[in-house]
């Protein structure tokens, strides 16, 4: 390049912009101008530009997740993309993000997580309880199909696939009875009054990472990840701390019905962890309240393994 056209070139802008990659489905968007906003505020002087990509688990919607059978379907080309360079950081629901991060990457900034419940939604029945004989659930998660059966035997879980506007289209379309969802999820794509019941934490027991946005760059990028810290809740990252650290003890990814939820007071955080059979018969749960992440998620998943989670595991990783 001429040099007169570069000398150009950085007058207009001399600042290097920041690149983010993420999925596009319409949640994932929101979620990336979220980060973005944020961004913006904390340095106006930086440009950032959102780079929309498709990934496996997107290409595969009609698969049910538990059986595509691969960690992180969603996050995989977009972390590819991040240690190519094409992109400087990528926003995922921490949800998505498997338990071992790949090597040469890290979540640099976790943001204020979002309401953390799973939302019965429904044009029939107000609850889930509410439900017959033979009411059919929709959802993919073993983890919900789990904790719902366990309740509530008399009920059918059905796989339901596709995006949150995909989910709700075939609920109104009478395929199901009611469908559960990630209540952050309605909620940042403004469609809260689709929300019929909250499952409290009790019943329906949130995904780790469930509600929170984290982002991801290149470990050895120190500007991004200086320019990431005013974007960091601190107490949304220790929680997913620990959860994930529970999750990583217990060689959980998100097909397996495991669940978990810290929530701090003030210096403390109470953590409460979730193995479930997917069939509901079986269900172990335990909890844990101490000001260490890292120790409350090992005592929480030791607790868990003490009462035989591993066979819970090996048998829904066999099938
Ligand atoms: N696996 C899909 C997914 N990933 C994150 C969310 C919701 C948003 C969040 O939990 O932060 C959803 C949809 C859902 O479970 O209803």
């Amino acid at each position: 390049m001429p040099t007169h056209h570069r000398q150009e070139m950085s007058r207009t802008s001399s600042v290097t912009p920041l690149r983010i990659g993420t999925r596009a489905s319409p949640l994932a968007l929101w979620q990336a101008e979220h980060v973005r906003a944020g961004l913006l505020r904390a340095h106006p002087e930086i440009p950032v530009e959102i780079v929309p990509m498709t990934t496996q688990g997107d290409r595969m919607l009609a698969v049910p997740l538990h059986e595509i059978g691969g960690k992180g379907l969603f996050v995989k080309e977009i972390e590819a993309a991040l240690l190519e360079g094409t992109v400087d950081l990528a926003v995922h629901s921490m949800k998505d993000v498997p338990a071992q991060q790949p090597e040469g990457l890290e979540i640099a900034a976790i943001l204020a997580r979002e309401d953390v419940r799973d939302a019965w939604v429904s044009n029939t029945f107000a609850r889930p309880e509410d439900l017959p004989q033979g009411g059919r659930v929709g959802s993919s998660s073993l983890r919900r199909r789990a904790q719902l059966l366990h309740r509530l035997p008399q009920t059918v879980v059905l796989d339901l696939r596709g995006n949150v506007a995909t989910r709700l289209r075939k609920l109104d379309a009478g395929d199901y009875d009611g469908i559960v969802l990630a209540a952050a999820g309605l909620k940042r794509l403004g469609l809260l009054e689709r929300i019929r019941h909250y499952l409290e934490p009790e019943l329906s027991l949130p995904a780790v990472g469930q509600g929170a946005i984290g982002v991801e760059i290149r470990s050895d990028d120190a500007r991004t990840r200086t320019l990431l810290k005013p974007l960091n809740d601190p107490t949304t990252s220790r929680c997913v701390g620990a959860e994930r650290h529970m999750n990583r003890l217990l060689g959980g990814d998100c097909r397996l019905p495991v669940a978990a939820l810290a929530e701090a007071d003030g210096t403390g955080l109470r953590l409460r962890g979730l193995v479930a059979s997917p069939d509901g018969r079986e269900l172990l749960r335990a909890e844990a309240v101490g000001s260490l992440a890292h120790s409350v998620g090992e005592q929480v998943a030791q607790a868990l393994l003490a009462q035989g989670a591993q066979h819970i595991i090996d048998e829904v990783k066999r099938a």
